[in-house]
């Protein structure tokens, strides 16, 4: 069990808490990012903040008769990796061909196989809620899911139980109403989906 501010000073002290401008996957900006990936890059803080959040999802009767982790390219990688290790499943991930999550490597779902959708940051849910959709597409049953991060302030909807390691309420701006002061600053965007290059 770790408190929210004890999540939060790994997040500060891993560098992954940043201000700025940000344009998020959803298209939305943001004034805040959180960077999991510079959270994950150390294998130490990985293991405590998955066998954290392994430890929420067994509390909440979640992790019994689960077959398998499965999660979300890029973001997804590393974290369904380790929550896999916690949870004592295997775990595959789905990678975006044509913008559309597809199962690769050989990976693939047996018929019926319970999963559980592992991500690292949900904001507005949409990149859950589509490798939700593809595993079952793919002959799972996704019976939860979870990440590290939740920033919508539990606003963003999951069809099936959702356990965060830590809920945020971060505010996000439609293109067409990014406050003045943001607006100045020049955005970045870290995430992949869509990525132009
Ligand atoms: O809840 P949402 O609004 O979908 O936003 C969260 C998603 O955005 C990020 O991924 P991104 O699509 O940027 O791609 P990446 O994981 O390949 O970096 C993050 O890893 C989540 O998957
Ligand atoms: O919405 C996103 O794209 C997003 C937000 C965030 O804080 N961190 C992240 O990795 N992605
Ligand atoms: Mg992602």
């Amino acid at each position: 069990m770790l408190t929210d501010d004890a999540v939060l000073t790994e997040f500060r002290d891993a560098g992954a808490l940043l201000e700025g401008h940000f344009v998020l996957s959803s298209g939305n900006h943001s004034t805040a990012y959180l960077q999991c990936a510079r959270v994950l890059m150390d294998a130490k803080r990985a293991e405590r903040l998955c066998a954290a959040l392994a430890g929420k999802i067994r509390a909440a009767g979640l992790a019994d008769g689960i077959d398998l982790v499965v999660s979300p390219a890029m973001g997804g990688v590393v974290v369904g990796y380790e929550m896999g290790r916690q949870l004592g499943l295997p775990a595959i991930f789905f990678e975006r061909v044509d913008g559309v999550f597809a199962l690769r490597r050989g990976f693939r779902i047996e018929p019926g196989q319970r999963c559980i959708m592992v991500e690292d940051v949900v904001t507005t849910g949409l990149s859950s809620r589509e490798c939700i959709e593809a595993a079952e597409a793919a002959g799972g049953t996704v019976v939860a899911a979870a990440s590290l991060v939740d920033r919508s302030g539990g606003r963003a909807k999951l069809p099936v139980p959702f356990v965060p390691l830590i809920r945020l309420d971060i505010p996000i701006f439609p293109p067409d109403q990014i406050p003045a002061s943001v607006k100045g600053v020049p955005p970045v965007k870290p995430g992949s989906r869509g990525l132009k290059v």
